[in-house]
């Protein structure tokens, strides 16, 4: 069998007394969405922190192809081929959109400089529906084309494994549509998605298997469908449903 992509195994960070991520275990292939949902406060942006490199875990291993990447910087799990979105939409606001990209190309494995640069940016910026504003400030943008620059600042890095946290939340029907279309096309192109997402039809649409985490712990995984109709998942989320 081929090893999973990403391989997730007894995941847990605690803050004081709080255990925000209890024993996660996960795993995500090559080309492949998996969706990380839950309700507010289950876990799921520290588990998120946690594989990116942003907070260090208290116990667990993460292996991204291969290698052990629990514990080592943000900086150098980047350059392995792990790159993220954030719930809080970052970017430069006064550079111009290529240059926003130009500074995620200079961090990547093998850092772009110069005219080289500046093709790539441009050619990611199209790729992300941004080809008719590569000189606009990042201020200027309305906000799901900064999502749309942070999605293609992540896209620099030549992931392996994109991590979305909500990056689809706060978009209109049709924009939503752009959003969900613009995922399945990054997909067909090879990359693995975590998609962290409140939005059900974006999950339902757009993953191949669920992880669904309650107060830090996994209560269920398995294929959308399934996952949404059990009974404690909806419990979750919406409380008991007998109540
Ligand atoms: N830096 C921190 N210090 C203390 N507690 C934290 C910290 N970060 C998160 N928590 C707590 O950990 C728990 C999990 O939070 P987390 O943000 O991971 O949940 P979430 O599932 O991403 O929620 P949401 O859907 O609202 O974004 C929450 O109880 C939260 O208050």
């Amino acid at each position: 069998m081929t090893e999973a992509l990403l391989q997730v195994e007894g995941l847990t960070r605690r803050f004081g007394g709080l255990v925000a991520v209890n024993g996660l275990s996960m795993t995500v292939g090559p080309s492949e969405i998996v969706g990380l949902i839950g309700p507010n406060g289950s876990g799921k942006t520290t588990a998120l922190n946690l594989l990116s490199g942003a907070l260090k875990p208290d116990s667990g291993a993460i292996r991204l192809a291969g290698k052990a990447i629990d514990g080592l910087p943000a900086h150098k799990i980047a350059r392995l081929g792990l790159a993220r979105t954030f719930q809080l939409v970052r970017v430069l606001p006064s550079l111009d959109c290529v240059e926003n990209v130009k500074a995620g190309l200079a961090f990547r494995e093998r850092p772009l400089w110069g005219e080289a640069a500046t093709e790539e940016a441009i050619r990611l910026l199209r790729r992300v529906g941004l080809g008719g504003k590569v000189d606009h400030a990042a201020s200027q943008l309305t906000y799901i084309d900064q999502k749309r620059l942070e999605l293609a600042r992540a896209l620099a890095l030549a992931p392996k494994l994109l991590l979305l946290d909500e990056w689809l939340a706060g978009l209109n029907p049709s924009e939503l549509q752009d959003g969900i279309a613009l995922i399945h096309s990054l997909r067909d192109e090879g990359l693995a998605i975590i998609l962290v997402e409140h939005v059900m039809d974006a999950i339902r649409s757009l993953c191949d298997r669920c992880v669904v985490m309650s107060a830090g712990t996994v209560i269920a995984a398995g294929p959308p469908a399934s996952v949404l109709a059990d009974v404690e998942v909806i419990r979750a989320y919406l409380g008991d449903p007998d109540a």
